[in-house]
């Protein structure tokens, strides 16, 4: 027994200790990160108000450090609880730079969107719920949140959300990154996927999509737009067609790698789509991790009472 006794002993006075070097690690990343927040500060002058967060957040980069973490990863604890601990950190630091304020999606059948923008920006961040799609969209407009969490296009949207970002100004927010980021773990809904729109400008990882909306004042079949897609060089990952009564024909196109706003691309596949045709990028995200990258871990089991069954399985039970 006083073996026993001696190797717990042990073995807790070495988790102390790691416990100790991971705190004082902790501590030091915050000091860097306050110093990256005073260096961007430099640059250009940044305010107190919740839109100036975006001067303040970096996407990219954020979604850089993750997967190059988890390529490296080994051991028994899960890649997504890595993912989880890291996001909680960066989450807290960015605000240690700045105000940030997320803008949910909530309506009351879909509490899903809460907690992938929970588990994607902590659990300090403030976040404000909304049952309409264009009050959290007026959110980031109007400046009350940093960025919104919205749902992901799907095909028989009848107003989609879309329509709104497809504007060349430079206030109007676009797309900045796709959630979850990881696994979706006890997420409620759990087929459920998102994207986040906000004014901070996107810069490439190796692993982007890019986002367009291409209009036209005619209705273009899905086949003349995979061809004028492939005329300027866009390698299209999906396409959702909309068109309003007596309206412009919108198609948004998720594209393969990386679509800055002025991606001479754009000016083709308008070009290619004939007179009076646009084509407007509205931003893009770093790919989330893959199952290969996440592999070695099952996702996380849905609890036996999820409240919120998923679209997928109320059509299924309607069926
Ligand atoms: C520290 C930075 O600011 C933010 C915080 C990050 C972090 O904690 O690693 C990464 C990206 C930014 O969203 C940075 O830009 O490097």
């Amino acid at each position: 027994m006083a073996e026993h006794d001696d190797q717990l002993a042990a073995l807790r006075r070495e988790i102390d200790s790691v416990d100790t070097q991971l705190h004082d690690l902790l501590m030091q990343r915050t000091e860097l990160a306050v110093r990256v927040g005073e260096v961007k500060a430099k640059a250009q002058p940044i305010g107190r108000t919740p839109s100036e967060g975006a001067k303040f957040v970096r996407p990219a980069r954020e979604a850089k450090i993750l997967r190059r973490l988890i390529g490296r990863h080994k051991g028994k604890l899960p890649k997504s609880v890595m993912v989880r601990m890291w996001r909680e950190m960066i989450s807290a630091l960015l605000q240690v730079e700045g105000p940030f304020v997320v803008a949910v999606y909530t309506p009351p059948e879909e509490p899903g969107y809460w907690d992938i923008a929970r588990d994607h920006y902590g659990c300090r961040v403030p976040i404000l719920g909304f049952d309409r799609l264009n009050h959290a969209i007026s959110a980031v407009l109007e400046g009350q949140a940093t960025v919104a969490v919205l749902p992901m296009p799907h095909e028989g949207d009848r107003d989609p959300w879309w329509r709104r970002i497809a504007v060349k100004q430079p206030k109007v927010p676009h797309v900045i990154a796709r959630l979850p980021f990881g696994n979706p773990g006890n997420q409620r809904g759990r087929g459920l996927q998102a994207l986040v729109i906000g004014t901070t400008p996107n810069e490439p990882t190796d692993h982007d999509r890019g986002l367009l909306v291409a209009e036209t004042r005619e209705p273009v079949s899905r086949s003349a737009m995979r061809d004028a897609l492939n005329a300027a060089k866009l390698k299209p990952v999906f396409i959702q067609a909309f068109q309003e009564l007596g309206g412009p024909d919108q198609q948004v196109v998720e594209v393969e790698g990386f679509l800055a706003p002025d991606d001479p691309r754009l000016a083709a596949l308008a070009e290619a789509l004939g007179p009076n045709s646009r084509a407007i990028a509205i931003g893009g995200y770093a790919v989330p991790l893959t199952a290969e990258e996440l592999a070695g871990e099952k996702p996380a089991k849905a609890p036996a009472t999820d409240p919120a069954p998923t679209p997928e399985a109320s059509s299924g039970d309607a069926a």
